[in-house]
């Protein structure tokens, strides 16, 4: 059992005016973050890493996180999404992976949603602690400040293809092309990586500032040393509310207006895109469907515009039947089709047998969870891992039948762009 179930946690949540920007009191040494549009909060300080892998890694955490809920003792005084007791999450891709799944319960968190701002402390029940005020939280607030204020030199880094080179991803693409057109399947999402090695300093402060400038529309997170700008939600669930968004079927960005227009106008014809999109949504819809009531699906997927790209996207609605918590649909959705396949065993076969990686916690659940169930995931995408000194970026595409190796080779440099461009 957790330490924080066993001891029980005492978790205090209360309101401060002027809160300073989310980016400018992250950890130097552990970043841990999860915002969107100025929205969202940063952990300070690891009160408890609860590790989890195998099969049944995310309904374990799902189990040990209601332990930990019903034992805590919350006082919220803010009562939105995110205040009280929290955990940051990160979920391998696969089962077999060597890389841990994590939940993390920080000390403090610092929260900002819709003008809200909020801190909460979290420490176990059996240490003491005075009761946490305004004045009380304000103050150990400015002790963060003064502590991460000095940004340390920029880390500097130089990615080149891991295990799986560029020649390795087009064959490996001709491959999952021949599988689908003798109907194996009908889609799978290959993937290739880029290694580096950190010079100067480990401190990610300035690539995850970038990324979240640069991508405001995006889920941008750091949590246990992953870090990205992530566009796809998994799911959310505020108030039995659940939301989800689908992204499959990609075109790059004109170089003006007029092509620009043109491409995302080409994408939204595409049958090739439309297709993978479709398996996509199908996948999504199938997982949320025994557990919401009421799902609405938006008519057509529409057109995103990333800075970096465009995606076909499709926004799904729903209320959460209840007694289901946001990592009970986490369990149910993933691997969704957007990074997986169709469908799901053979592609994931498909996955093992023509990446030469793990994958890690790439394309994984990232997010949080509350105690109350409600939580909002991203699926992490346009993102990278730091182990040690040693940065690992990932990118993927969906294949289906009509896809062209070298497009999608391209395809996999234009999701790069975010990484390559935070750590440079
Ligand atoms: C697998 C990735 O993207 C997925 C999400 C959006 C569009 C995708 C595509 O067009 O292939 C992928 O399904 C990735 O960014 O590594």
């Amino acid at each position: 059992m957790s330490q924080s179930a066993s001891r029980g946690l005492v978790v205090e949540s209360v309101l401060v005016p002027d809160a300073p920007e989310l980016l400018d009191v992250l950890s130097a040494q552990a970043p841990l973050l999860w915002r969107r549009r100025n929205d969202g909060m940063v952990g300070l300080g690891i009160l408890e890493k609860l590790s989890f892998s195998g099969k049944t890694r995310i309904a374990d955490a799902g189990t040990a996180w209601h332990h930990i809920a019903e034992e805590a003792q919350v006082t919220d005084h803010v009562n939105t999404a995110g205040s009280g007791l929290i955990a940051f999450g990160t979920f391998a891709f696969r089962s077999t992976s060597a890389v841990e799944s994590v939940l993390l319960i920080p000390q403090l968190i610092v929260g900002q949603r819709a003008g809200t701002n909020w801190v909460t402390r979290i420490r176990f029940a059996d240490v003491d602690g005075d009761v946490l005020t305004t004045a009380t939280a304000l103050a150990l607030l400015t002790e963060q400040m003064k502590f991460s204020s000095s940004l340390a030199a920029e880390p500097s880094v130089h990615l080149t293809p891991g295990a799986q080179s560029e020649s390795g991803f087009t064959a490996a693409v001709n491959k999952a092309i021949e599988r689908i057109r003798s109907g194996e399947l009908e889609k799978v999402v290959l993937a290739r990586e880029l290694e580096g090695t950190l010079a100067g300093t480990k401190d990610l402060r300035g690539p995850i500032r970038r990324l979240a400038e640069s991508y405001p529309d995006c889920w941008t997170f750091s949590v246990d040393g992953l870090f990205g700008s992530s566009p796809e939600t998994l799911v959310s669930v505020h108030d039995r509310k659940v939301s989800a968004r689908v992204l499959a079927g990609t075109a790059r960005r004109g170089s003006d207006t007029a092509t620009d227009v043109s491409n995302a106008a080409e994408l939204a014809s595409s049958h090739k895109d439309l297709d993978e999109h479709g398996f996509a949504t199908r996948s999504v819809v199938n997982a949320l469907t025994p557990y919401a009531e009421q799902l609405t699906v938006s008519e057509a997927p529409f057109t995103l515009k990333l800075p970096n790209l465009w995606h076909l996207a499709t926004d799904i609605v729903g209320t959460l039947a209840s007694g289901s918590t946001a990592l009970d649909l986490v369990a149910a959705l993933h691997p969704t089709a957007a990074v997986a396949g169709t469908p799901t065993v053979t592609a994931v076969e498909v996955i093992d047998a023509l990446e030469p990686f793990d994958r890690g916690r790439y394309a994984g659940p990232v997010g949080w969870i509350g105690a109350d169930g409600d939580g909002e995931w991203a699926i992490a995408l346009r993102c990278a891992q730091l182990s040690g000194a040693t940065v690992t970026a990932y990118a993927g595409c969906g294949i289906v039948s009509d896809s062209i190796p070298e497009t999608e080779l391209i395809e996999t440099e234009m999701k790069f762009r975010p990484i390559i461009d935070a750590l440079s």
